[in-house]
């Protein structure tokens, strides 16, 4: 098929070269020539695994193409994907500004008729609105078909993801219409669910509001048990046997991140909100990670008291390992309070620094490898479960740092590792060690 994806973010380059490498004719289309230029060289603006070779692949054999120009990437095309950003409004609802810039460009350049298949996260009922926007402005005798197509990749192992995921969602009103759709998703060897539109846009947010509940469930079961006495990664792994919990998304930490979970439960309470409905397991929800993000330096401030001129080694910045991006990271509000509070922070991440930078505060010291963000620091931090950082032998913090005060954030080392080394341990849900 002839396929245009517009938006090269982390879904719309994944698809479109996942939906090349299965076969079709795609170009991606993007309002960022910068990027364009990139993506035409082969080269992924964005850290995901197996991409790159994608790309490359997919291009040499000229069935992957990008451009700025809608009416060059709009010819021909069967199908056209819209994967740009929907970020939070003030109010928390989603806000579909590019969306609605998307819906106008393609009034002004479609010429044949198309299915428009949205893949961005969208309140329900807005795959109607892009229908009825498109068609309000349309200049050619065009007929326009609508579907919604929700991603569930995961930032890290989008590429793996796309081939291996538990299941594609398509929502459509038109049998013909999840026909087609389900011939272009074939290719990706998953399990289909066919629905309606609204089932499909609410299938989106109710998955992600589903697993940011029970990261903050099983938080809440870590803070307690950290005031009885019991261990949360025995609790965990008790409660995930069971097969009807299952153990995944069951790690204690300092809350979730990202670009999804936090807007998305957002939007979904906003969407409630509307239908004069009160969610009110959700804004529980929200307002326990919120606290959630906030223990880390709870706990350090209880521990110090005063942390004014301290050096503080904050390890990881990313909002989750095997990513480049710290939107919505725990890292941001946990630096700026260590900031506030006078202490010196110096950090590492092996992959987000440089997006880091953009939106830190000035003064925070970045170094090029554990070891030095360590060295001669009074506290450590760890933010997020990188390999390196969770391989990185506790035994060092103990050489390298003036006083090897660890506060970990991730529970990336377990008990049986700190016990017995001259480290004092502070971890999420479990008891302390050597304090
Ligand atoms: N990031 C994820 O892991 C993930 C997973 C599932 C679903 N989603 C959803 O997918 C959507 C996209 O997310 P993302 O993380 O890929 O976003 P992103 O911010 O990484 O990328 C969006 C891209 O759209 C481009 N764009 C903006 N306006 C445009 C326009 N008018 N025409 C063409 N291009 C335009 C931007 O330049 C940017 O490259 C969101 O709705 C998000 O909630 C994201
Ligand atoms: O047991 C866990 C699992 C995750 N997290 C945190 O939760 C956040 C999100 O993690 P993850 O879900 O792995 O990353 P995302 O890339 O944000 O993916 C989520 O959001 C995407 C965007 O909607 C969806 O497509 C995916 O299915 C959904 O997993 C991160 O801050 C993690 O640290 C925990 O604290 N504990």
């Amino acid at each position: 098929m002839d396929i245009a994806v517009i938006g090269t973010g982390y879904v719309g380059l994944v698809t479109g070269a996942c939906l090349a490498e299965v076969g079709n004719r795609v170009t991606c289309i993007d309002i960022d020539e910068e990027k364009v230029a990139t993506l035409k060289q082969g080269i992924s603006p964005i850290y995901e695994a197996g991409l790159e070779e994608l790309l490359r692949e997919n291009i040499s054999r000229s069935r992957l193409d990008f451009t700025t120009d809608y009416e060059e990437g709009l010819a021909g095309k069967d199908i056209v994907y819209i994967a740009v950003g929907t970020p939070q409004n003030d109010d928390g609802s989603a806000d579909l500004t590019a969306v609605e810039a998307v819906c106008r460009s393609l009034s002004r350049h479609l010429t044949q008729d198309v299915i428009i298949v949205t893949k961005s996260t969208v309140p329900v009922g807005t795959n109607e609105y892009i229908k009825a926007l498109i068609e309000e402005d349309l200049e050619g005798d065009v007929t326009i078909n609508i579907a919604s197509n929700p991603e569930f990749l995961r930032q890290g192992s989008a590429v793996h993801d796309t081939f291996n995921g538990d299941r594609i969602v398509i929502g459509a009103d038109s049998p013909e219409v999840l026909d087609v759709l389900e011939t272009v998703n074939e290719g990706f060897g998953l399990p289909i669910v066919r629905t309606n539109l609204r089932s499909a846009e609410m299938i989106k947010y109710a998955s992600n509001a589903f697993l940011a509940t029970k990261i903050s469930f099983i938080n809440e079961m870590a803070n307690l048990s950290e005031r009885i006495g019991a261990n949360i990664d025995d609790v965990s792994r008790g409660m995930g046997m069971d097969r009807r919990i299952g153990e995944a998304f069951l790690n204690a930490g300092i809350g979730y991140g990202g670009s999804c979970f936090p807007k998305d439960t957002r939007a979904i309470i906003s969407v409630a909100r509307e239908a004069s409905y009160d969610m009110q397991i959700l804004e529980n929800v929200v307002d326990s990670n919120e606290r959630q993000r906030g223990i880390i330096v709870d706990k350090v401030m209880d521990r110090f008291q005063s942390i004014k001129g301290k050096k503080v080694a904050v390890l990881g910045l990313a909002f989750k390992p095997n990513t480049d991006d710290v939107r919505e990271a725990p890292s941001i509000s946990v630096i700026e309070k260590l900031l506030g509070e006078g202490a010196e922070v110096h950090t590492f991440d092996p992959a987000a620094m440089e997006n880091a930078r953009k939106v830190l505060p000035e003064g925070v010291h970045y170094t090029d490898s554990i070891e030095a963000a360590v060295k001669n620091a009074e506290i450590a931090i760890i933010l997020t479960e990188w390999k390196e950082i969770k391989e990185f032998p506790i035994e060092k913090y103990e050489a390298l740092m003036a006083n090897p005060v660890v506060f970990d954030g991730r529970n990336c080392f377990t008990l049986e590792e700190v016990a017995g080394t001259g480290v004092e341990y502070h971890s999420i849900g479990r008891p302390s060690i050597g304090n």
